[in-house]
């Protein structure tokens, strides 16, 4: 477990969007991009079929930017496989890939659900990852398995693999591992495994929840949500202060999903204000982090043509009843999000700082991503290189900008936020 052995000094946990960062999770793309096809992107939420080699590539730059400052990077499947090595992890991998999903009977044509594969082909399927060594295994896990590969090996019947088309997959593979920000969020001392909203991504937390429930770096790391709750992906989770969490609900995270989480918060003490923030469903805004990150304590990048009508409701906990009833909601009447967000954060002015020069470029460099941008610490922050526009304003703000390119990267439709769970940051000083 050398990889991943324990780093001294900052305990695990992140209570800020911008506290030095000091370890995070990445996922360097693997042979799961291959999978990708003009047939297939669509569904597998990419924009269209990345060059592999060239997407890692730019992946390497991105980790080796984070190396250079002192920043510990930990690899998904590094963590996976050193999980695997555990036999009850193991089984629990195996139980969940092939497990019936009923409540995936929205998944689509072209993907076979757990419920779909019948008898004989799920027990080839669980022979074959319970003999897998723990590398194979995560190989398995992560790129999926299709039908041709595993057709010809079938010693009885299966009328599922002599019918289904040969590419379909027995197992989806999850391109979209590569946006780490989504499966797991640290809520600041613990971890919260999401519960992604689309059916092509729902498989990542069962993942993220192995890894943190067996591997013995994350022993004594407790858990809040599930990747069986309402649905929260860690995109729509922004930690704008101790103890003040955002949570967008839109195309992803539903109300319930914040509701949940806001209860989980209040519940364990570990916030005292979650702002719900509607954001528009479209794909372009899929999460709270498309149109706005923090680059600063008092400084976010922020989308402008969504900047002047996005609202947030201040959700706070009632004093207990009399009797200790169950924990009850205080909302707040809609306020447009800046005032909100300073006022939970009892600061004078959450200052924006705009995406682009002018509407045609902010609406360019906000689909490029030019608002997720990754906080290294207070005025630091890893932006892709390709929009100028929005960096030049950093810049001029004071931000320093450590540009990364993301022509393969960006087809997934993710920046440096949503490509990085931070795992360690230093706590604010108070
Ligand atoms: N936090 C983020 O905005 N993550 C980007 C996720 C992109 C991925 N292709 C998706 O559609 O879910």
């Amino acid at each position: 477990m050398a990889a991943t052995s324990a780093a001294p000094g900052v305990p695990l946990g992140c209570d800020s969007e911008v506290g030095t960062l000091r370890t995070v999770l990445l996922h360097r793309p693997g042979p799961e991009l291959q999978r990708l096809t003009p047939r297939n992107n669509d569904r597998l939420l990419f924009d269209g079929v990345p060059w592999v080699a060239r997407a890692q590539d730019e992946h390497d730059a991105f980790a080796a930017q984070l190396r250079r400052r002192d920043i510990e990077v930990l690899y998904l499947t590094d963590l996976l496989t050193e999980t695997l090595q555990q036999d009850d992890a193991r089984r629990a991998a195996i139980t969940d890939v092939l497990g019936a999903h009923p409540e995936r009977a929205d998944m689509p044509i072209g993907s076979a659900r757990g419920t779909d594969l019948g008898d004989p082909l799920r027990a080839y399927l669980a022979a074959m990852l319970a003999d897998a060594d723990p590398a194979e295994l995560t190989v398995l896990l992560t790129a999926g398995v299709r039908n041709d590969e595993v057709r010809s090996g079938l010693a009885t019947g299966s009328l599922v693999t002599t019918m289904l088309a040969p590419e379909t997959f027995l197992i989806d593979p999850l391109p979209n591992l590569l946006f780490t920000r989504d499966s797991s969020v640290w809520l600041p001392d613990r971890v919260a495994i999401t519960s992604l909203a689309m059916p092509a991504r729902r498989r990542e937390s069962q993942l993220t929840e192995l890894i943190y429930r067996f591997h013995p770096r994350f022993a004594a790391t407790s858990r809040t949500h599930g990747h069986h709750l309402e649905h929260v992906e860690g995109g729509d989770v922004l930690l704008l202060a101790p103890g003040v969490v955002a949570v967008g609900v839109g195309e992803r995270t539903t109300p319930a999903g914040a509701e949940r989480l806001a209860r989980l918060l209040f519940a364990d003490g570990l916030a005292h204000t979650v702002l719900a923030v509607p954001v528009a469903q479209q794909r372009a805004t899929m999460h709270l982090d498309t149109v706005c990150t923090m680059v600063d304590t008092d400084k976010v990048v922020m989308y402008p043509n969504v900047a002047d009508t996005l609202q947030a409701y201040a959700v706070t906990p009632r004093e207990p009843g009399a009797g200790g009833a169950a924990l009850e909601l205080a909302i707040a009447p809609a306020e447009p999000f800046l005032i909100a967000a300073a006022k939970a954060m009892q600061i004078d002015t959450l200052h924006r700082i705009d995406t682009g020069l002018d509407p045609v470029s902010a609406e360019r460099e906000q689909w490029d991503d030019g608002n997720n941008t990754l906080a290294l610490a207070p005025r630091l922050a890893v932006a892709y290189e390709r929009n100028d526009g929005t960096n030049a304003r950093l810049e001029e703000a004071g931000i320093e900008v450590v540009r990364i390119a993301g022509s393969e990267l960006g087809s997934g439709r993710g920046g440096p936020r949503c490509m990085s769970c931070p795992v360690r940051r230093e706590p604010l000083p108070g």
